[in-house]
Order: C-alpha cells, then sequence, then structure tokens
C-alpha cells in the first residue's frame, strides 16, 4: 500500500509541518503521518507568534526558507514590534493570529509542496534494525519503510490532561494521547521523563465588556516576518486586543479550589514552564503582587472566542468561572473551554547529536516539543532543521548544524544537547551571547545564502539578499563620501536637539549622532535624499543599523574569533576520559555522556567548571 519513502515525518505540528516542508523542498520523498489531518499546525495554546526572541527565530526560519514566517504574515490579525525603544538586537516581532487560517495555510502550503503525501494514523512504533531506523510501524498495522524517520509528537506521549480533580489521556484537549513509542524507546535504551504545561480558559468575546479594558493596538507599520513579499493586512484592518487585571479579590476565590488543584495536591508528575506559569502557581508564587496582567486576546477574524492570555489554569472549571468573573470587563463572561493542564513524556535532548539524530539509533531524528522545550517557534525550528538533517543523512551528506554566533536556532540546539532540560525550554535574549549579531533585522544576510547552497532557500530569496546587501554596501559607501554643508542639515540639527556643524561632514559621522536616523535625514537633506533615492526601507534600515551599531558588532565579532579557537580542537571521538584522573566526577560524567566535539563544546556543558576544560586542554597539548 505505501512505496519506500526518503523521509517520514511524525506528526503534523510546527515541528512536523517544517521537516516536512524542508526535507521535501529538498529533493526528499516525504510521508507526512498524523494522528488527525484535521489538526495539521494547529496551535495548541495561544494564537500568537513571535514575541522575545521567538520573533527572530521565525525570521532564522524563513531566512533558512521554511513556511512559519509566511504563514504567519498571511494569517496575522494583529503586529507589534516588540522593544522598538530598545536597541535593533531587542527587536521582537510579534504577531496575534487567526488560529484556523494559520492551520488552513499550513495545510495548503504543504498540499502544494510537492514530494509530500499524508496518512492519517498513529504511529504506534519505529522499525529498527542494527541500531539503525527504517520505517514506522502504524495503529492499523502498516509497516511504511523509509531511510530516515523525524519523530515530532508534541504533548501527545502519553498525555494526561487535568482539570481540577478530573484527570483522562489525550495529547490535547479532544484529542487522544498516543501510546507506543515511548515504551519502544525505553526498550532500546532511551531515557523519558515527564513535563507539563497548561492553557488559560477561551471565552465568548460577546459576553465581555471592553470599556473596562485598555485597548492595545496593532502597530502603524506591518513589517511581518518573511523576507519575501507576502501579501500583509493593513494596519487599519488589524484588530484589537484589550488588557486587564486580575485582583485580590480574584486571587481569593483561586485560592478556594488550591484543595482540588492538580498541581498543589501532588498529581502531576512533571516540570512545568517556569517563564509562563499557571495563574495558580503565579498567585502562590508572588503572593505579595495585587495584581497580575490579562491579555485579552481575538482568536481570529470571523470568531467571537477570545483566549486569556496569562490566565493558564488546571483549577476546577467553576472555580476558573468564579475566578474570572470577578476581572474588570469579565463580569458576565461565558466560557467556551476551561483551562487544562498537560502531562507528556519527552526525551532529555542530550540523547542527540547536533543534527537532531539521536545518538542510540541512527536514522532517527527528534524535533520539537519531544525534545523538552515549550513553544511553537521552538518546535519549528527544530522541524526545520531536523528536516533538512534527516534528509541529508538520507543522502549520506554531512549534517547542518548552525553555530550559537550563527543563530538562535544554533543556541537553541546546542543548549539543549550540552545542558539538557529539566523543565520546558523556552528561547529568551540573555540565552544568547552574541545578541547584537543575531537580529531579526539580518537573519537573510546571516543565514539565506548558506540554505541556497544547500537547495533549500530559493532563487527568489537569494537574489532578494544579495540585493540587499549590495544595496547596503552601496548607501554605506555613499554617505561616507557625501559632505554635508552645516548649512544643509542645520534645521534637522536644531529640530532633533542636536549640536550644530561648524564645519562640513560626512554624512556617515552625522549619522552616527544619537537621536538623527537615516529617514529624517534623507527627508529634510534634499543631497542626501536625492542620493538614496532609489533604496527601500528595509535596505535603509538595515545600512543604518550597521553603522550606528559597528562598534558593538565588531566587538561581538572579535569574541565570536576568540572562542571559535575553542571550538577549533577537537576531542578526538574516543577519548578515554577515565585517563584523566584530575576531571572533577561530574565533568567526566557528562563527557562521557554527551561525548562533546571539541573543547568549546565541552565548557558549554552544564556542570562542567573551567577547571575541567583546562585539564583537557592540558592534556591535549595546549
Ligand atoms: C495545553 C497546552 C498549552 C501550551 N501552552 C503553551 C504556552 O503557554 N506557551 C508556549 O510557548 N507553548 C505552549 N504550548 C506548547 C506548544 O503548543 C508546543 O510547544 C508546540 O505546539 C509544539 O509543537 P510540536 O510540533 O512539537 O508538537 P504539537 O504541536 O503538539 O504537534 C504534535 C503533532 O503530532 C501528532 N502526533 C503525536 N503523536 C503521534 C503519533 N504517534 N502518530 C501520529 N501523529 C502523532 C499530533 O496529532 C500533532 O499533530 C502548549 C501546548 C499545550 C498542549
Amino acid at each position: 500500500m505505501f512505496p519506500s519513502y526518503d523521509i517520514i515525518v511524525v506528526g503534523a505540528g510546527h515541528a512536523g509541518c517544517e521537516a516536512a516542508a524542508a526535507a521535501a523542498n529538498m529533493g526528499s520523498k516525504v510521508l507526512l503521518v498524523t494522528m488527525n489531518m484535521q489538526t495539521i499546525a494547529q496551535m495548541s495554546c495561544n494564537p500568537a507568534m513571535g514575541g522575545i526572541a521567538k520573533g527572530q527565530i521565525v525570521r532564522e526560519i524563513d531566512a533558512l526558507g521554511g513556511y512559519s514566517g509566511i504563514i504567519t504574515d498571511q494569517s496575522m490579525i494583529q503586529f507589534r514590534m516588540l522593544n522598538r525603544s530598545k536597541g535593533p538586537a531587542m527587536w521582537s516581532p510579534r504577531t496575534q493570529n487567526d488560529r484556523m487560517l494559520f492551520a488552513a495555510k499550513w495545510r495548503e502550503a504543504l498540499e502544494k509542496t510537492p514530494n509530500v503525501d499524508f496518512y492519517q494514523d498513529m504511529v504506534k512504533g519505529l522499525l529498527v534494525k542494527d541500531g539503525r531506523c527504517y520505517g514506522v510501524v502504524t495503529g492499523l498495522g502498516h509497516e511504511i519503510k523509509a531511510k530516515a524517520v523525524v519523530l515530532t509528537n508534541g504533548t501527545f506521549l502519553n498525555g494526561v490532561i487535568h482539570i481540577g480533580d478530573k484527570q483522562f489521556g489525550g495529547g490535547r484537549v479532544a484529542e487522544k494521547a498516543a501510546t507506543g513509542i515511548t515504551e519502544q524507546l525505553v526498550s532500546l535504551g532511551f531515557e523519558s521523563d515527564r513535563l507539563k504545561t497548561g492553557t488559560p480558559p477561551r471565552i465568548d468575546g460577546r459576553s465581555l465588556d471592553y470599556s473596562k479594558m485598555e485597548e492595545q493596538l496593532g502597530d502603524e507599520e506591518i513589517v511581518g516576518f518573511s523576507y519575501l513579499d507576502v501579501e500583509k493586512i493593513k494596519p487599519a484592518q488589524q484588530r484589537s486586543c484589550w488588557i486587564t487585571y486580575t485582583s485580590d479579590a480574584v486571587h481569593e476565590m483561586l485560592r478556594t479550589g488550591f484543595d482540588r488543584s492538580p498541581m498543589f495536591q501532588g498529581r502531576i508528575q512533571g516540570t512545568g514552564p517556569r517563564y509562563c506559569p499557571s495563574i495558580e502557581d503565579k498567585i502562590n508564587r508572588f503572593a505579595e503582587r495585587e495584581r497580575h496582567q490579562l491579555f485579552v486576546e481575538p482568536e481570529g477574524w470571523d470568531t467571537v472566542e477570545i483566549y486569556v492570555n496569562g490566565f493558564s489554569t488546571s483549577l476546577p472549571e467553576d472555580v476558573q468561572m468564579k475566578a474570572l468573573r470577578l476581572v474588570p470587563g469579565f463580569e458576565n463572561c461565558r466560557m467556551f473551554r476551561p483551562g487544562y493542564a498537560i502531562e507528556y513524556d519527552f526525551f532529555p535532548p542530550t540523547q542527540l547529536q547536533f543534527s537532531l539524530e539521536t545518538k542510540q539509533v541512527q536514522n532517527l531524528f527528534f524535533a520539537g516539543q519531544i525534545n523538552g522545550t515549550t513553544g511553537y517557534e521552538e518546535a519549528a525550528c527544530q522541524g526545520l532543521m531536523a528536516g533538512i538533517n534527516a534528509h541529508l543523512k538520507a543522502k549520506e551528506e554531512a549534517p547542518f548544524v548552525l553555530k550559537r554566533s550563527e543563530a538562535y536556532i544554533g543556541v537553541l540546539i546546542d543548549d539543549l544537547i550540552n545542558k539538557g532540560t529539566e523543565e520546558p525550554y523556552r528561547m529568551f535574549t540573555s540565552r544568547a551571547e552574541f545578541r547584537t549579531l543575531l537580529r531579526q533585522d539580518n537573519a537573510d544576510l546571516r543565514l539565506t545564502e548558506r540554505s541556497y547552497k544547500m537547495g533549500l532557500a530559493s532563487e527568489e530569496r537569494m537574489q532578494k539578499v544579495q540585493q540587499k546587501k549590495d544595496g547596503v554596501t552601496q548607501i554605506k559607501n555613499i554617505l561616507k563620501e557625501l559632505s554635508i554643508e552645516p548649512e544643509e542639515i542645520s534645521a534637522l540639527l536644531t529640530e532633533k536637539s542636536s549640536a550644530p556643524l561648524t564645519q562640513k561632514q560626512k554624512a556617515h559621522q552625522i549619522l552616527l549622532r544619537p537621536g538623527l536616523d537615516i529617514f529624517a535625514m534623507k527627508d529634510q537633506v534634499p543631497k542626501i535624499g536625492q542620493a538614496l533615492a532609489g533604496f527601500n526601507k528595509e535596505t535603509l534600515e538595515q545600512a543604518e543599523i550597521q553603522i550606528k551599531y559597528d562598534v558593538y558588532i565588531e566587538k561581538e565579532n572579535e569574541l565570536v574569533k576568540k572562542m571559535s579557537q575553542l571550538e577549533d580542537l577537537v576531542i578526538p571521538e574516543n577519548f578515554d576520559y577515565a585517563k584523566l584522573v584530575s576531571l572533577s566526577n561530574e565533568a567526566r560524567q557528562k563527557f562521557n555522556k554527551i561525548r562533546p566535539h571539541t573543547l568549546g563544546q565541552a565548557s558549554r556543558i552544564s556542570g562542567v567548571n573551567p577547571s575541567d576544560v583546562q585539564i583537557l586542554m592540558v592534556y591535549m597539548g595546549r
């Protein structure tokens, strides 16, 4: 019934969809097996993409030729560039999306991708022989063969849902849990563990009083995620979000449910996301806080359903409802669906190689929540990388690995593999040491060419990047050569409270002044306006960032060079750590388990001290 495939992707969540698209676009014949084809690219939690650090990841996925950026742009109902008041390293795009449109666009995009076949069934096990995976076995008993398999099971592996004292199996509410895979992998020597996450109740927007809330408008300019020209909504069409707050009364009401809370009664085994806690966790941990902010977010264009961001909970439904009705604007609210918590199996990611192939079983790749991460963006980027690497493995080519200095995706995978995770891992800008280099505005400059050379990013993408690169160089040269007389710019300098020029100065030098920007200079100084006519906004902005932040960028580049010296020191594959008696026990255990490839990698493993690295270095003759 089934031909033999190059790649089988198990699960059509954010990771699975990107994995299937990437492998297929590189030329592999792909089968996407998922339990329910109606839930392809389902947003399990809030209908939003991007945000701090996550926005950078979506831009990187797009730069590499993934679909998440395009689909997010096509389905957004609101756009905001967060952190605009800070330096560009911190700018992070974020969208509110139409949940159903997002999923529909993903399915459409996959159906239009040549080389992707679909099959709806639950994968119950893997075909493994001599330490190599060569296919899957489904619930209906089909054995389907492939050169490599990517597992992206999300929260479905032995998932258990909790609402108050009710508890039932499920991968998401109203969807079955997946069984069989964990048990088989454990029997093959994999370690698995439990994590948990939660989601808030969904409310009927017609029952809310928005006059009691603060309106949160979208930006006046919509930048979007994709570097391609994707048609987006007009700023005026955007839907607003709203802000309201909990209060002491709300907290008191929530506390009445603590005795039936799965979290406080110890009925949930897994660790939850520290940075995205449930409301009961927040009022418990931050008891001194009088109120917590709630974001009231529409779920789409044609629905009245509302997502109450910040009110994730697994308390009993009656308590959820009573507490919500004490929130300003929610006095008469009607509930569509209660909030719930879910716990599920994951596989500590220290069991993976940088390609996301497992160490124990060759040609088997893991991506997404199965690796202990949380978030659509974190899942999608792993899916993309696993899809690329599964394709490369099937073609017997070298893996594609991104360094920490090249992409947030590199930081994420490096963290997972070297540090593992004991709680759901999400990305933050603080996890990246080279933030000035890893900006959302330059992901295309950083990554597209590499992807193009590998056969993933399209010709169109590559041409756009080349144009941008050339344009930036030209703008920088123009500004370096263009002399501005004091009287030509005096009005602008006065307006910006900047000291007047005493003699002519190069435009490049003037742009370095705080408060001055390239667009004002272009608009108000005719000579500059003429010289820069013909460059688009994105290219001008890029040139400005590179000019203004040149010193910081250079500093980070220097640091990258220094750090890469350790990255170049390769540790022999079968290195015997038992020989190094002065290593700490913890370091020896971790080195044996993770088997770092370089001294750089060894230095980043959690529990390894600089002294351990020094011992290694001395032994290796440095
Ligand atoms: C209740 C809940 C709350 C969440 N809250 C947040 C949050 O607040 N913030 C946040 O950032 N993230 C949150 N998440 C996480 C976010 O949804 C996930 O990180 C993201 O969706 C993971 O993507 P994924 O592709 O790894 O898996 P998923 O999106 O879970 O997709 C898994 C896919 O695999 C399929 N599948 C599973 N097992 C099998 C099998 N054996 N055979 C065939 N198909 C299979 C499923 O049908 C599904 O299509 C939440 C998730 C849930 C469920």
